[in-house]
């Protein structure tokens, strides 16, 4: 196999970075400020495996992904690898006394964070950036009355100073991170020992009736199928239609699945695999002391 080429929601300095160099056994990394530009990238070819957010511990699913992978491209999940996520405020090494105006972070990484930023930064307004690593680089960039909140190695890349440590609210902070590819082939990973074998399917619902999720349930149910998650999401398509999506605990086979893909036919859904693969459980290093 050729060197794998690598894309992750970057810039340089965000947890999927993190999860990467975690992950991986060498390959060209290429970053992208954005999910659906990585995700874009995939579908184009410009890399064959991209790596992405998907759910976080404390704030849910990162919805983005989720829609951009069932709505706008054509890809399966091979992979997927939950890691600790420990937040900081990061701020310019010249911050002294100033106060701080503006705090620049991800929606999940601000949301983790609620609680500490409420209570110690109350008049701080609260600025979006598609990833932590871009809201420590404008940070960096802007210089003092601002803060971003990140990782260490936002910091440490940024050239930026660790304020406070481990503000998120809730310890037992993890993110699962998507490694998604459009044609599925084998991956150069470390050796980090799999978990589990998952299965994510979507499933359509043909309309709104009586029992229809609960008859859903039951095909997975007496086939002592484990669910780990399910959650519904909006089609697009108008108020009260939505999708489900299914995470089963076990690889995809030739006997469960296609029975359970048979008996919801049945019913009139539409059941989409969206990838049969390993997950990884990996502890990161977090060399943090306040600086
Ligand atoms: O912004 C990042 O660094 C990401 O990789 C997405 C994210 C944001 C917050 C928690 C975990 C992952």
């Amino acid at each position: 196999m050729g060197d794998q080429k690598i894309g992750y929601l970057g810039p340089k300095g965000t947890f999927t970075k993190m999860a990467v160099d975690a992950l991986f056994d060498g390959g060209s990394y290429i970053s992208y400020e954005s999910i659906p530009a990585c995700l874009d990238a995939v579908e184009s070819g410009e890399v064959e495996t991209g790596v992405v957010p998907l759910e976080n511990a404390i704030e849910g699913s990162v919805h983005l992904t989720i829609d951009y992978l069932v709505h706008q491209v054509n890809q399966s999940i091979i992979a997927e690898l939950t890691v600790p996520i420990k937040q900081h405020l990061l701020v310019h090494p010249e911050q002294k006394d100033q106060p701080i105006e503006r705090i620049y972070s991800h929606s999940h990484a601000i949301a983790q964070c609620h609680q500490y930023l409420h209570k110690h930064y109350p008049w701080a307004e609260l600025e979006y950036t598609a990833s932590t690593g871009k809201a420590a680089e404008i940070v960096a960039e802007k210089g003092v009355g601002v803060a971003a909140i990140g990782n260490h190695l936002a910091a440490e890349e940024n050239g930026m100073r660790i304020e406070d440590t481990d503000i998120h609210d809730y310890d037992n902070n993890h993110t699962r991170f998507a490694v998604v590819q459009k044609h599925p082939q084998t991956l150069k990973v470390k050796d980090h020992p799999v978990s589990k074998q998952k299965t994510t399917v979507m499933v359509t619902l043909p309309k709104d009736y009586v029992g229809a999720l609960h008859q859903v349930l039951a095909a997975f149910a007496w086939r002592k199928m484990n669910l780990s998650k399910i959650e519904s999401r909006p089609m697009k398509t108008g108020l009260g239609n939505y999708f489900f999506l299914i995470d089963v605990d076990q690889p995809y086979d030739q006997v469960l699945f296609p029975g359970v893909q048979a008996e919801l036919a049945a019913l009139g859904c539409e059941v989409k695999v969206l990838g049969t693969y390993p997950s990884y459980q990996i502890d990161v290093p977090t060399p943090v002391k306040r600086t």
